[in-house]
Formats: C-alpha cells, structure tokens, sequence
C-alpha cells in the first residue's frame, strides 16, 4: 500500500532543483501528512484559530493531497480574484464527482467548456436584471411561510425548509408554489443534499484521496464504495431528472410556466445543448435551497437571542413601510437598518464556512510561497467573518457594525465574502439576497420571536450546528407569535388572496 500511495503521488517536487518554500503551516506525519490534524466537526473555526501560529496562508497535506487555507478576505482576494485564471478550478472529487456523477454540475465542473456553457446559462436567470422577474413567486412562498407559522409556529423550520425550496423550484422549474409536486421534489433533494455536504469535507471519503481504491471489486469484505456510490448516483439522476422531465413534457405541450428549464428550452438549438440546460437547472436547484434556509434558521436563532435588534428592525420597518404592508424589493433602499441586519445574518454564521474548494489548474508563486499546481484551495470564509474592525466581538450579532453612524471603522462587507469568489462567485447572490430580505422583513414585520420559556435563552446559546459543507442551527426551539390578532389575520387574507 505504501508503495502504491509513494507511486501515485509521486508529482512530488523534483529532487534537486531549487524551489521557493510551500507556504507555512503543521507538519505532518509522514504518508499521512495532516490527514489526522484536520477535525471533521468545526474544521473552518479551527483553520481561523491556526491563523495566529501559520498566518492567512496555511498549507497542508492528506495523503499527499496539497491543500491550501486562505484565512482572509485579502489573501482570497488576491489569488482566487486576481489570479483567477489559475484558480478557478475545481477538484476532481472521487466519490460524489466520478462516482455519483455530480461531475456534470457546473459547482463541480472543473474551469472548461462546459463549466462555461452551465455558467453563462444560469447568469441570463439570475443576473441583476433577471431576477425581478421572480419577485412575485419569491413573496408568494414567504406570505405562505408566514401564514405557516400563524397555526404551527413549532413546525418552523421544516416550513421553512419548504418554503426555501419552493422559491428555488419554481424559479427553475416553474412548479407552482403550492402543487404537491413541489412536496415530492423537495424531500428528494433534501437527501440528496445530505450526501454532497458530507462528502464535500476534505477527508469525507477515502477513495477521494486514494482513487485506486474504486478499483477493488465490489464483493471484497467491507468494501461499500461501489454500494455508496450506486446509492447516490440513483438519487442524484432523479433530483435532477424528475423535475426537469415535468418542465419537458409541459414544453411540448405548450403548457408550461415561465421558467429557468423552460425558457432554455424554447431557445434555438436547445435540443444541442440539454445537457448542459438540465444540469445547470439541476445546480442550481441544489445550490440554492439549503444555503437560503440555512441562512433564514441563523436569523431567526439570532431574533431570539438579541430582542434588542429585533426591536430596531421592527421600530425601521413601522417607521418606514407601516403597520399594514410587507416591504417589498422596491423598499430596500430606505431600510438602513434592516439592510445591516441582513449583512449581519451573513456575517454571524456563514452558511458556507469553508466556501466550495477552488483548485488551482496552474503552480502560482504568491509573496515568495509556491503553491503547486493541483491544490486544494479553501477560502475560510468563516475566519474572513470574524474581523474585528469595528470593534464590537465577533460572536455578538450586532447590525451596528456595518452603520457609520454607529461606529468609527466599519467591518467588512460580507457581500464581499459570504458568496465566494472569482469566476467562481455564487451566481445566484442576486436572487438569494432578496428571499433572505423578503424573509427577515416579512417575519419582522408579522411576528415576535422569543426563546421558548423564562429560562431558554441559556438552551439557545448551546444551539447544535449542521456540520459538513453547510454550518445552520438546527434542533432549536423559538416561541413565535403574531404581533397581533389583526396581523394574524392579513397574513391569512394575503396567503388566500395569492393563492386565489
Ligand atoms: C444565502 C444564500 C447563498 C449563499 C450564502 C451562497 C454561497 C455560495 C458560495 C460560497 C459559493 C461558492 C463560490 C466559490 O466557489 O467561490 C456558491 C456557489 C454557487 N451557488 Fe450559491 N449561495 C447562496 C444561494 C444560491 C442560490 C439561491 C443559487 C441559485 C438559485 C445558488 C447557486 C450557486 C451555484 C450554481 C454555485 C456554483 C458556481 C460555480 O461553481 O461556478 N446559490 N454559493
């Protein structure tokens, strides 16, 4: 086995020749390199904690996979953004990639052609521009989560876990918000989701780092690759295909919805390209509902625990909107607070701590450090979060940190961050910034959220996290209730009027 592993990497550096030094960071054990010193639970926070010993550029190796940290903004900004020719790249993932097939995706595609294609199809849905044209559907699903939580506030986040979908799923697909359908597709894809978080971790799966290891046949003794992989690639051609098939079929028959799936495949020569339409409907399906209701779970956790904020956010919102409508995007302008707000739900708890991995297709020399050719990079988004500029602590949740008025240095934006970088930026920033502005506002503006008894607030602050690729609060209880028996009572009448 030792052999082999030596064979396999054996791209390691020429003998001989001088070289600048790889960036600093642990020494590793030899074979294995760092594959013990990288945890699986909270892997971003302990990266932001060895900032203080190795610096923002951290480099690592697992079993002579290279791996490079970049603790902050400025570090990411240098060589995912400007270097990005080099770094725009993705890693090969064994198990959820070749195995699965999530290798068709453009989140996964590696910087070529096709990675291109699905790109700059998702950008005619959701650019700037685009996305305005999902506004109505986006404050369809919020008014009905709303009126959701009138009758079950207990049940919030699968309402939510609902609702986060729909708006994805209707966008891409044009599933009516409320259909049964869209139940269906939704608990498919929550599985599906599962599967990718974790095997997104470096580490998650042995024959990532070992591709040989697909190779053993499947009978061997406790060999579960090819089980695994079976298991997922099943799941995964049916998030991906079921809705797509349902957009079709309505095509053909002139009946369908406006939508990302349908639009693409009304273009000319669409038939050439469905590959790349299904695909790129398929990421971003994938992509955009968990991140939107994770980020959702964080601020209702922070309402809870900071009533003060809340009560800022509300005093804006009757100040500004009034007591009998909901904001809508056409509002944003005139809510500063609310707006800092929201910054401060992306900052608090990143939903993507440690980005999705770039990898870098060329070697780069960067201040005097080679990074090799073939290295994971990872943008510790987390770590980037945690700045203290403006002098209020990190873990406290405090919009005031983005405002001028309130303080001298304010902290850095993390619209600048919290979506990635480069060529790689989460295409569907746009759109995602407004569910997360219709959600604050709309659950703000109709609701009181506490922690669930006298006594909860200490509960609360123990809150469980997701761990994997995604980081939300999970598990926890909040008491919400209607601001008043007439707000109820809108809410109920708007969510019956949309659905009219
Ligand atoms: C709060 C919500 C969201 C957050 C925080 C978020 C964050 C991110 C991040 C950090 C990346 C990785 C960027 C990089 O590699 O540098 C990403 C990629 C991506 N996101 Fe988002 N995202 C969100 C919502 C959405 C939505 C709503 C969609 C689509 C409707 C979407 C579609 C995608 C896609 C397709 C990629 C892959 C881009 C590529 O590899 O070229 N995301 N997102």
């Amino acid at each position: 086995v030792y052999y082999l592993i030596r064979k396999r990497f054996a791209q390691c550096e020429p003998k001989g020749t001088h070289q600048p030094p790889l960036p600093p960071g642990p020494k590793g054990k030899p074979l294995i390199g760092n594959l013990f010193d990288i945890p699986l639970v909270d892997t971003a926070k302990v990266f932001a904690e060895w900032r203080s010993l190795y610096g923002d550029i951290i480099y690592l190796e697992a079993l002579h996979q290279r791996i490079l940290v970049l603790g902050s903004f400025e570090a990411a900004n240098e060589l995912l953004a400007k270097k990005s020719t080099i770094y725009s790249d993705r890693p090969g993932l064994v198990m959820l990639g070749e195995l699965m097939g999530l290798d068709q995706s453009f989140p996964l595609l590696g910087y070529c052609a096709g990675w291109k294609h699905q790109r700059k199809l998702a950008h005619l849905a959701l650019n700037s521009d685009a996305i305005k044209g999902y506004a109505a559907l986006q404050e369809e699903a919020v008014g009905l989560f709303l009126d959701s939580l009138v009758d079950n506030p207990n049940d919030f986040a699968s309402q939510l876990r609902l609702a986060s979908g729909r708006i994805v799923l209707s966008m891409t697909y044009g599933v009516p918000i409320k259909s049964p359908e869209s139940i269906n597709f939704i608990a498919e894809l929550e599985i599906m989701m599962e599967i990718i978080g974790r095997g997104m971790m470096p580490g998650a799966y042995l024959v990532d780092m070992l591709p040989w290891l697909k190779r053993i046949p499947s009978w061997v003794p406790f060999n579960n690759i090819n089980y695994i992989a079976t298991e997922g690639r099943t799941r995964l051609l049916r998030v991906v295909g079921l809705p797509f098939e349902y957009v079709r079929q309505r095509v053909s028959t002139g009946s369908a919805n406006t939508s990302f799936t349908a639009t693409c495949l009304e273009l000319e020569g669409a038939t050439e390209i469905e590959h790349h339409i299904r695909w790129s409907a398929g990421s971003m399906y994938g992509a955009g509902s968990e991140t939107t209701m994770g980020t959702i779970l964080s601020f209702i956790l922070a309402m809870a625990l900071y009533p003060d904020v809340q009560k800022k956010i509300r005093m804006e919102l009757d100040r500004i909107i009034g007591h009998s409508e909901l904001p809508t995007s056409d509002d944003r302008s005139r809510l500063p607070y609310v707006n800092a707000a929201i910054k401060e739900t992306l900052r608090w708890n990143p939903v993507v701590p440690l980005c999705l991995p770039h990898y870098t297709s060329d070697e780069d020399i960067h201040q005097g450090f080679r990074v090799p050719k073939g290295t994971i990079v990872l943008p510790n988004i987390w770590a980037m979060s945690r700045d203290n500029i403006s002098g209020i602590a990190p873990d406290k949740f405090a919009p005031e940190r983005f405002l001028d008025t309130c303080v001298e240095n304010t902290a850095l934006d993390p619209y600048s961050y919290a979506f990635g970088f480069g060529k790689r930026i989460c295409p569907g920033r746009f759109f995602a910034d407004n569910s997360i502005f219709l959600f604050v506002t709309g659950l703000i503006a109709s609701f009181v959220i506490s922690p669930a008894g006298p006594d909860e607030r200490h509960t609360l602050l123990e809150t469980p996290f997701r761990h994997g690729l995604m980081r939300f609060p999970e598990s926890f209880q909040v008491c919400i209730l209607p601001r008043s028996k007439q707000v109820a009572t809108e809410l109920k009448e708007r969510a019956k009027d949309k659905s009219g």
